[in-house]
């Protein structure tokens, strides 16, 4: 029998992976990966405003490129026996599309108007809005926070949708609808856009946009209006009904298939986020924490509804029935700055040598090699009580208790902290931020059996994730594959192709397992204890400053 293959696609905050695997065995036969060419020249993004936009064209012609590298490694033969595509992307990542479901930056009087284009996870322009919708929420009949974690996000749908209405006159005359990034690519890929038909994604909707059964999906209409009469009608022209993504999302339109270079019978399963999707890839079972750790963090966790459903788990991003495993109840918290944290360190200290280097070859090596450096220098320090002691909010605190207007600290510092001391203090308090998640699940009432660790700065830095090891005092597995994502869009792809009767099955099948376990060093564990205490301290003091 011909063996059958199925394409796994990671749309991450600078880059789309793309990764064709043997639908039999996960066995990887071709990967690429392509930058999204105007979000590296910083276009359309205000930092300092934290505004994070990102062009549609970006999206399409990185995910041309990366697919087609990736085949082009496979061969042809493997491209004719490609059965299904799965695609996963950051969220809440949504845009503002007319009537046709066209992102308004794909037309041409919109082109250069951020507001038109995918406002990415990240951006934090719409907090006073979050926080109008935490008011409403908690001081009507119903709260619609409820199955968030009690706390509505700036990095959401709602706060991002009203914030832009209420900032830019044309987007909101143009705004027909908006969507969700997962579900406008992979809606792209079969030709149908219409935001009124297109399938949206459980997931993102669960997680950001309040949508829940009880609710009889999204937030009510007398809910939205009262938030913002710009709201109103809205509703109507967004969804009711969502899927999980095991679901056909429809079939490849005969231009992507002919662009691609795929047949035009290829399944295109439901869309999801990367993180959800990186959970099943590093194979995801009950009770089992798995960390996305890149840029942010993502927390997944799954549990039998019935063991926990009746739980309403606070200060998290969500508990969704089926966002990560169809069936069971998926929960998700995180770090809005994880590696990022550590880029910034890169970036304080790289800034004024590039202006003053103008070697490029050195700098590119530093660029290369600083953090490994770093982190070299970091691990032979000496751990004691005293150390110095960061916060890890530099991008605002996701979870526990989302709250994104607070900001990173670094205290104890004194004329003998070089570099190594600092960056020390940032890879802890990334650590600490992650302990403070595990904690809050755990007195929530949701045990977790092991940690799973997934993503780039899992697989690239072995200190940072003993670091994790000994703050958290558990050991730690890594996965395998050093495509999860991408690798868990395509157990869902060849599920949505029928291969397998559910996702599950896929994952005994086609997952790639563990290559690397951290253990928490008994002599250090003691002294985190002692240095997270103060990190709580020090949070407590910023916070209510
Ligand atoms: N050697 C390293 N040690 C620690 N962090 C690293 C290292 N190399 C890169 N990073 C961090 O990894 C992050 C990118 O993670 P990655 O998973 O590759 O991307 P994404 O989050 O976009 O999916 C960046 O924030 C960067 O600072
Ligand atoms: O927040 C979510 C999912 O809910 C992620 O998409 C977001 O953190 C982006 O993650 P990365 O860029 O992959 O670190």
């Amino acid at each position: 029998m011909t063996s059958k293959y199925t394409i796994g696609i990671d749309f991450g905050s600078d880059s789309v992976r793309a990764l064709i695997v043997d639908a039999k065995n996960g066995e990887s036969h071709g990967t690429a990966v392509c930058y999204y060419p105007r979000w590296k020249e910083g276009k359309y993004c205000d930092p300092a405003a934290s505004q994070f936009r990102q062009h549609p064209l970006d999206y399409i012609e990185s995910l041309e490129t990366a697919v087609k590298g990736a085949l082009a490694e496979a061969g042809s033969e493997i491209a004719k026996n490609v059965v299904g595509i799965s695609v996963d992307t950051t969220g809440s990542t949504p845009v503002a599309v007319d009537r046709n479901g066209t992102p308004l930056a794909l037309l041409p009087e919109f082109a250069e108007n951020p507001n038109g284009m995918f406002i990415l996870w990240k951006d934090h322009t719409g907090n006073a809005e979050a926080e109008e919708i935490n008011e409403l929420a908690h001081n009507g009949s119903i709260d619609y926070t409820k199955y968030v974690g009690g706390i509505y996000s700036s990095e959401w749908f709602w706060a991002k949708i009203l914030r832009t209405l209420r900032v830019d006159e044309q987007v909101r005359d143009k705004a027909f609808s908006w969507v969700e990034h997962c579900d406008w690519i992979s809606a792209e890929l079969t030709g149908n856009t219409n935001p009124l038909t297109l399938k949206r994604s459980r997931c993102a909707a669960g997680h950001k946009a309040m949508w829940h059964e009880e609710f009889e999906g999204l937030p009510s209409e007398e809910f939205l209006t009262i938030l913002d009469p710009l709201l109103s009608g809205l509703r109507d022209r967004l969804f009711s009904e969502t899927f999980t993504s095991d679901e056909v999302m429809g079939y490849i339109s005969p231009k992507w298939a002919k662009k691609l270079g795929v047949p035009e019978n290829v399944v295109i399963g439901v869309g999801a986020f990367d993180a959800h999707m990186g959970g099943v890839g590093a194979e995801i079972e009950p009770y089992s924490l798995v960390r996305v750790m890149g840029t942010s963090t993502c927390d997944m966790l799954v549990a039998p509804t019935e063991e926990v459903g009746h739980l309403l788990i606070k200060g998290i991003c969500g508990q969704v029935d089926g966002s990560i495993l169809p069936g069971m109840l998926g929960m998700e918290a995180g770090q809005s700055a994880f590696g990022d944290v550590y880029a910034w360190f890169q970036r304080l200290i790289l800034g004024p040598v590039n202006d003053l280097i103008t070697d490029q070859a050195v700098k590119d090596k530093m660029a290369d090699e600083l953090i490994p450096h770093l982190a070299d220098k970091a691990s032979q320090l000496a751990l004691t009580e005293n150390d110095a002691i960061a916060l890890d909010w530099f991008n605002g605190r996701r979870t526990p208790d989302a709250n994104h207007t607070l900001k990173g600290a670094i205290a104890g510092l004194n004329l003998g902290s070089d570099a190594a001391v600092v960056f020390k203090a940032l890879v802890e308090a990334t650590a600490f931020g992650a302990k403070a998640i595990v904690d809050r699940f755990i007195s929530e009432g949701v045990p977790i059996k092991q940690v799973i660790g997934i993503g780039g700065v899992a697989n690239k830095s072995s200190f940072v994730m003993q670091t994790l090891a000994d703050v958290l005092n558990m050991p730690i597995k890594v996965a395998a594959s050093d495509q999860a994502c991408a690798l868990g869009a395509g157990m869902f792809a060849a599920t949505a192709a029928g291969i397998y009767d559910n996702v599950e099955e896929a994952q005994k099948a086609m997952g790639s397992g563990f290559n690397k376990e951290y253990h928490p060093n008994p002599s250090k564990t003691p002294i985190y204890e002692k240095l997270y205490a103060k990190y709580t301290e020090f949070g407590q003091f910023v916070e209510n400053k």
